[in-house]
């Protein structure tokens, strides 16, 4: 586990401001400290010797204030920073997520516990850990030099002693790694176990599983504790072991000078310095290895957070091949004022199996309504993630112009209907006109309040037949090239499916439609179909 990950500062600007602030708060504040040692030294002499307590202690209340308004500042910078940079982590982490094909994304529990808790653990790393950082590069440095001044063999001892407890922390830090892994695996576990119950409860009340789960979310959430608890009680021993070994090294220039003293080797400020200098040496290093644990799954999540190391075998091949989508599209733009959407021998399969879903399938989606037929699992839906670029093909080629894709579970938000069918699209003025041509507006009289009506999650407050006029109207408001909309008839009574049906040949009239559809009476009125077979080979 690295104390520092400078790939913090390299990809994320917003760092670089606030790590530098907070690097000279951190020596102003050593600069402080150190005085202060010799400050407070010159107050106890002067008392000791009966020589006039008025500068010394006006330098000592002078000392104390700097020091006071120094750490304030710096807690309001760090606070500050923290927000700062997880904000922008998140931000920047969701966003590339959401560019990616969906293939390239990790599963929604762990895309969950990197957004949410990930980015939020970066915050103790910023707000404590990283001044901590500064701290002990800047002030042990400075304290021994000034020891150095001072008593050249306390100075020694420090030199002597001081390496120890980095070497400890490292030491230290490497079980810690291991214990944070595993805290972290099993945070993202409990997340995605409880984001699947929570997702299927209707259907586990209705069989009676739902207690079952209860059981199966306090046993990983028992896994999740025994983690926490075992990484604290790293936490814990090593703070203990390094406040003792600083403890007996801050011990020994004590004992050394307070033997020399007594010899009368040493004058009484001298020692006093050296003994009030030897712990600034020491406290900035046990300081960050106790900020290391809170911080220890920030380091882990930052990692997660940033864009990933070299990819892999799967994502270069990958990669390769969305360049050479994008360098067709790039083709097609320049040379067509309305762009088609042209496969040429597309192969796909699912990262991490071993068999091709679709196999050498090349066709150009004509204007009109085109129908993706098949057999139940042949790829049909593939292969409308395929063409919205949501997937990136294994081999082949796609040229893709704008598409808006209409999936079975479409998105619907908890906001009001108006929010709702203008989701994602840039020219509000024509709502009305698209209400009136997809009949949406029929639907409105219907709602408590029309269109400022406020739905649940996915369209609580709507019937089937509504919510798919609803998201068939937010596709006619798109300005995509092209509208994908995946078996839109299913689940509807034999009413809802007529209209929807006249609604999709009424939308392909405007613009292409391509439509996945085991329903007959769709695919009849469409004006060309696509058959794909398993392990598809289309034409
Ligand atoms: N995320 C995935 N990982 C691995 N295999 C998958 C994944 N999603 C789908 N598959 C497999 O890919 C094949 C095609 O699935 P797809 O959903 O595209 O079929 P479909 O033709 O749309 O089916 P249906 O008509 O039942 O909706 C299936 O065999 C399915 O098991």
């Amino acid at each position: 586990m690295k104390p520092f990950d400078p790939r913090l500062v390299k990809e994320v600007p917003a760092t670089r401001v606030p790590v530098v602030v907070l690097g000279v708060l951190g020596g102003l504040s050593g600069v402080a400290a150190i005085s202060g040692a010799f400050a407070i030294a010159a107050l106890v002499v002067a008392l000791v010797r009966g020589h006039s307590l008025t500068g010394p202690a006006v330098a000592v209340v002078v000392v104390f204030v700097i020091r006071g308004l120094l750490s304030l500042l710096t807690e309001q910078v760090a606070s500050w920073a923290a927000t700062r940079i997880s904000g922008a982590l998140r931000h920047d982490y969701l966003r590339r997520m959401l560019a990616a094909p969906a293939d390239e994304r990790p599963d929604a529990a762990r895309l969950m516990t990197v957004s949410t808790h990930g980015a939020s653990a970066v915050e103790p790393y910023v707000a404590r850990y990283l001044p901590s950082l500064v701290a002990a590069a800047v002030v042990p440095p400075l304290a021994v030099l000034c020891l150095l001044f001072v008593d050249w063999s306390s100075a020694l001892i420090v030199v002597l002693t001081l390496p120890l407890l980095p070497v400890f922390a490292a030491l230290i830090g490497r079980f810690t790694q291991d214990a944070t892994e595993k805290r972290w695996k099993t945070q993202t576990r409990l997340s995605g176990h409880f984001l699947d119950v929570m997702r299927g409860l209707p259907t586990l009340v209705s069989y009676g599983r739902a207690e079952h789960q209860a059981e199966q979310v306090s046993a990983v959430g028992d896994r999740h504790r025994v983690a926490t608890v075992r990484t604290l009680r790293i936490a814990f021993m090593s703070s203990a072991a390094l406040e003792l070994l600083a403890t007996i090294s801050v011990a020994i220039v004590a004992v050394w000078t307070g033997m020399r003293l007594a010899w009368d080797e040493m004058e009484l400020g001298v020692a006093l310095t050296a003994i009030l200098l030897a712990p600034e040496a020491y406290w900035p290093i046990r300081r960050v290895g106790q900020e290391f644990h809170a911080a220890a799954d920030g380091v882990e999540a930052i990692d997660s957070l940033l864009p990933s190391a070299p990819p892999d075998r799967w994502s270069c091949r990958a990669d390769e091949e969305r360049n050479r989508t994008r360098r067709n599209q790039g083709a097609a733009d320049a040379g067509a004022a309305r762009r088609a959407l042209v496969l040429d021998g597309v192969r796909y399969r699912y990262p991490g199996t071993d068999n091709d879903v679709l196999d050498d399938v090349s066709f150009t989606v004509e204007p009109g309504l085109t129908a993706l037929a098949g057999p139940s699992g042949c790829g049909k839906t593939t292969l409308l993630e395929l063409l919205a670029g949501l997937r990136t093909p294994t081999a082949g080629t796609i040229e893709r112009p704008t598409t808006h894709l209409v999936t079975q579970t479409p998105f619907i938000a908890p906001m009001s209907v108006r929010d709702n069918l203008l989701f994602g699209v840039s020219d509000t003025s024509r709502l009305d006109e698209a209400m009136s041509a997809t009949g949406f507006e029929r639907i409105l009289g219907t709602l408590p309040v029309g269109l400022e009506t406020a739905l649940g999650d996915n369209g609580f407050g709507l019937s089937a037949g509504q919510r798919a006029r609803l998201v068939l109207t937010r596709a006619w408001l798109s300005d995509a090239d092209v509208l994908l909309v995946d078996e839109p008839t299913a689940h509807l009574d034999p009413e809802a499916a007529d209209d929807v049906r006249d609604l999709i040949v009424d939308l392909a009239a405007r613009r292409p439609v391509v439509v996945v559809s085991h329903d007959d009476e769709l695919i009849d009125r469409a004006d060309h179909t696509i058959r794909l077979a398993h392990r598809a080979v289309a034409r």
